[in-house]
């Protein structure tokens, strides 16, 4: 008996140990997958520069030429860049990548969502003499982007199904015979692949030397190892044969090494300039949070959030996995008082256009969509995107959250999971890890933009071996006496036996442990079947023994509670408007609907609201200097007269011995902090 008992405990131990081993086996196969993807990541990098005398630098922004040093260009590239995008810096990597086109190079651009990958084509069709032609997957997209260039005065044109006899023709005239004004034209892959008169037009403007560029937007869509795969992508590799000589960039905002490599075979660029920037965001706020079992409570919850960060109708998305899900949480969140709808593949086009117009339009707060409202999505200032269901994999993940702060002002990303979708995690770890792990990235200090790095929770080792004996000793005598106990009885029965410990364990640290014994076979379930349900009972396992005669610590990892971290505050993860900010934002709005067409944030961003109303010029050269000239010359007699009618009210107000500004604003409501990256810090 002896025996038997003695054989039965070292087989215990072993099953223990293999399970122990097979978890570390799962972890080093991980590591091993993302140091091979790193492998061919190096190996390309050094092909790549091989002749080249600049070694590659860091990866949050990787080039192996220098592309930085002063060119021919500069000051025309600088005044287009502030007095007709006014856009004041560059962001990392922008500037060197328009050099390089400019240089006549072809140039594969990866940069993340909202990184400002346009400018990096738009600029230099302004500045070379001719035609640059752009392919981009949606009409949608295009739509967006011929809206907002002709808001700043570019002459930028589409040909797709919706453009009108008249366009068609004056296009086609540009093309063929340098007559008229174009700078930049969009089209889909199919006019390239599917419409020989388009290609003979383009090629007659290339012959003529006026074919100025070609862009290839949302580049993964070329690979069908991508997760957006455009079979008529396949055909752009035409475009290099024909026009060899005219550089071309693709870009795109993600790409695996496996895509990268497709997609410049498949456009023929093999000595194309590689430009990779970090997928990190910096802006973005990342949290976590378990969703209640309870439906109500997740939309009270989201509603909540809703209402405490974005008072102020400040544009958002929430995403969910089925379209019957859509419907109803859009149902819900309005009942709460959101002004939200719904967006996926079932409606017809007419309604989901609807839909995504009066959210681009601020006039709906909230989309609640299925992954159907993806690559279109072109809205700079969405503030927030919650996950009600998690995304099918971390690259769809990356990309519906990045959805969120485009402008690069802070934003945050809520993601909900039910305990049973992923293992369990001991450690407290930065949200960020896990996308840098995904894409092969060395580790970037998170600077406190997500839960777990805002807010530090001590965890501390806690011996609760006394507490285990405790609970071994009560299950020996229950079993003693016949009884059996459940793992909610067992826990209201330890209530009386605290005294006997000295300390006391809170109840979901008693749950815990009595499931860490259950892990560690101290304990074990006994399952008994009855005609409605199945009842657990629990009962003392092989490792019993061990625990009550002290030849086993058990301890307990223990979250202490949350304290934030000095120097974090809830200031980085909002944006919100007030006084002058509110009122350019209203006349941002007014100006969209008289300019028919227009999106708000075409007329003014967010990030020069935020400027204009910290400065408050008063000249239009004061206002200039704040957002360039075009945008001075189109809407400065309007934004000054906003600016003295705000300044009169509240003098006027001030008169009346009221105060100025909101007496007490949300704690979240503090002056925008922004997050940008710009060529310094890169
Ligand atoms: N240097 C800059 N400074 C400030 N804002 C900028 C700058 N460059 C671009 N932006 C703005 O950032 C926003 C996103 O730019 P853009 O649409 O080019 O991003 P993207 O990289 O193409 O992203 P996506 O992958 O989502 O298409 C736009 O509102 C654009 O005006
Ligand atoms: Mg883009």
């Amino acid at each position: 008996m002896e025996a038997q008992e003695t054989l039965l405990e070292e087989l215990l131990n072993v099953e223990v140990e293999i399970q122990d081993v097979e978890e570390q086996m799962k972890i080093l196969l991980q590591r091993q997958d993302t140091l091979y993807e790193r492998q061919s990541q190096l190996k390309a990098l050094l092909e790549a520069s091989e002749g080249s005398e600049y070694p590659a630098k860091d990866t949050a922004s990787t080039t192996v030429e220098n592309w930085s040093g002063s060119c021919e260009w500069d000051s025309e590239a600088d005044d287009v860049r502030f007095n007709v995008f006014g856009i004041s810096t560059y962001r990392a990597n922008q500037r060197e990548i328009i050099n390089a086109v400019m240089s006549r190079r072809d140039v594969l651009v990866i940069m993340a969502a909202g990184g400002g990958k346009s400018l990096c084509y738009q600029l230099p069709a302004i500045l070379r003499d001719g035609v640059a032609l752009v392919i981009s997957p949606l009409l949608s997209l295009i739509q967006d982007q011929v809206m907002g260039l002709t808001a700043l005065g570019i002459p930028a044109y589409m040909l797709t199904s919706t453009t009108s006899k008249e366009d068609e023709k004056f296009i086609y005239k540009a093309l063929e015979k340098g007559e008229g004004d174009l700078k930049i034209l969009y089209v889909t892959p199919e006019k390239i692949s599917k419409s020989k008169r388009f290609m003979s037009k383009l090629e007659k403007c290339h012959n003529a030397g006026r074919l100025s560029l070609i862009a290839v937007d949302e580049a993964h869509c070329c690979s069908q190892w991508g997760h957006d795969f455009r079979p008529d992508y396949k055909n752009l590799g035409i475009l290099k044969i024909q026009f060899p000589s005219v550089p071309l960039i693709a870009l795109t905002a993600t790409a695996t090494h496996k895509v990268q490599i497709d997609l410049t075979q498949m456009l023929h660029i093999p000595k194309c300039v590689k430009f990779f920037s970090t997928v990190n965001r910096p802006n973005l706020f990342y949290m976590v949070r378990e969703k209640s079992s309870v439906g109500k409570v997740v939309i009270e919850e989201i509603a909540g959030f809703i209402q405490e960060f974005y008072p102020n109708n400040e544009s958002g998305i929430v995403y969910c996995f089925s379209r019957r899900e859509c419907e109803q949480v859009a149902k819900e969140l309005r009942e709460s008082g959101i002004s939200a709808d719904y967006y996926h593949a079932d409606m017809d086009v007419n309604a989901r256009e609807k839909v995504h117009l009066r959210w681009s339009n601020n006039k709906l707060q909230v989309i609640v969509g299925t992954v159907a409202f993806g690559m279109g999505i072109n809205k700079p200032d969405v503030r927030f995107v919650i996950h009600h269901s998690l995304s099918k994999s971390m690259e769809t993940y990356y990309q519906e959250s990045g959805r969120a702060g485009r402008d690069g002002l802070p934003s945050q990303c809520l993601l909900y999971f039910r305990p049973g979708d992923v293992p369990r995690q001991s450690k407290r770890q930065c949200r960020r890890s896990s996308i840098f792990r995904h894409f092969a990235e060395p580790f970037q200090d998170c600077n406190g933009m997500c839960d777990n790095c805002a807010f530090s929770s001590e965890i501390e080792e806690m011996d609760v071996s006394s507490h285990a004996k405790v609970i071994v000793s009560l299950l020996q005598d229950i079993r003693e006496n016949d009884q059996r106990l459940t793992m909610l009885q067992l826990i209201d029965k330890l209530k009386t036996k605290h005294k006997e410990l000295g300390s006391n364990l809170k109840r979901d640290q008693k749950e815990e442990l009595v499931i860490k014994l259950i892990l560690d076979r101290v304990l074990i379930e006994e399952f008994q079947h009855t005609a409605y349900a199945t009842n657990a009972y629990l009962t003392i396992g092989p490792f019993a023994k061990q625990v009550l005669q002290g030849k086993r610590d058990v301890k307990l990892e223990v979250c202490n509670a949350q304290k934030k971290v000095a120097g974090i505050n809830s200031v980085k993860h909002n944006v919100a408007f007030s006084g002058l900010e509110m009122k350019l934002d209203e006349l941002r709005k007014e100006l969209s609907s008289t300019h028919g067409g227009i999106f708000p944030h075409s007329i003014l961003s967010t990030q020069q609201i935020c400027m204009i109303s910290a400065q408050k010029p008063n000249t239009l050269e004061q206002l200039e200097k704040i957002i360039g000239r075009l945008k001075t010359e189109k809407y400065g007699n309007r934004i000054l007269e906003q600016i003295i009618k705000y300044a009169d009210s509240n003098e006027l107000k001030d008169e009346h011995g009221s105060d100025v500004r909101p007496k007490k604003r949300l704690k979240t409501k503090k002056p925008v902090v922004l997050i940008e990256s710009s060529d310094d810090d890169a």
